[in-house]
């Protein structure tokens, strides 16, 4: 929110200011440098369902370097008794209140990195993505284990896994449920009640992402042992229908999104 602190000591100062391509996997470094770029990320990505892929995305250093520096800001803040908005929801850290620079990079992966998997792997899709916003998520015993179904206030996610391996539950469930399971809202995933498929996905390798759209319903089963952190990248498409707005949005992004539609 616009009254968290943005400016304080950062464990990794020089993260954020990293070039983009040192942050990458060195697959996904690899597959941009191809001749045929689009198809060689098509070669790289692994589908889960008509609309859900997964490929490494980010290096695994990165992501460890990144996961620390949410886990210092979060002893930090609960050390002074600041309460995250996403707590509200879950144990969400908002990366660019940790460190605005975060921001510079992201754009440019949206821009450089994640439109071109876009096109990829969705080449039905038109409208460009755009716009992000970006958090770190956790699953840890006596925090947050679990997260019900739901859909996400995005075009496209992009779910990267942060660490820490060896965490047990957790999985991430992709779910095509039937037009009874939703008809009351919310699926309910019970056997016997929930009707519809389910895939589940394991983070395991730090640094793969899963890509799917913000409508396709998901949800997290109870963590068993250990903790788990993702990297969730929220990214809308320049379609002029914007559907909600992420609910820590500043003024300043406000003013970005309002540009994009101008220009649009
Ligand atoms: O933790 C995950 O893998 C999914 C998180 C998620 O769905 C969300 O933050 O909206
Ligand atoms: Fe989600």
């Amino acid at each position: 929110m616009g009254n968290m602190p943005s400016q304080h000591a950062l464990l990794h100062p020089h993260l954020a200011s990293m070039p983009l391509s040192a942050a990458l996997a060195p697959e996904m470094r690899a597959a941009l440098s191809e001749y045929d770029p689009k198809a060689a990320i098509q070669r790289l990505a692994e589908c889960h369902l008509e609309d859900v892929f997964s490929l490494p995305l980010l290096c695994p250093n990165f992501c460890q370097q990144l996961r620390e520096e949410v886990q210092y800001f979060r002893q930090r803040v609960e050390g002074e008794g600041e309460i995250s908005p996403g707590l509200l929801l879950s144990s969400r850290w908002y990366l660019y209140q940790i460190n605005p620079g975060f921001k510079v990079l992201f754009d440019q992966l949206l821009q450089e990195v994640l439109t071109q998997i876009d096109h990829a792997l969705i080449p039905s899709e038109t409208h460009q993505i755009a716009y992000h916003q970006a958090y770190c998520i956790n699953y840890e015993e006596d925090r947050d284990l679990s997260l019900k179904a739901h859909t996400d206030d995005s075009d496209l996610t992009v779910n990267v896994f942060l660490g820490i391996p060896g965490f047990e539950g957790a999985e991430l469930l992709l779910l095509e449920p039937t037009p009874e399971d939703v008809a009351a809202g919310t699926p309910r995933l019970e056997p016997g009640v929930y009707k519809g498929g389910i895939t589940e996905y394991h983070h395991r390798a730090v640094g793969t992402a899963v890509l799917h759209p913000g409508d396709r319903w998901h949800a997290v089963q109870p963590l068993k042992s250990g903790s788990r952190w993702n990297l969730i990248i929220m990214a809308m498409r320049n379609d002029k229908e914007w559907k909600r707005t992420f609910y820590d949005e500043t003024s300043v992004q406000l003013e970005e999104k309002a540009k994009f539609l101008k220009k649009g």
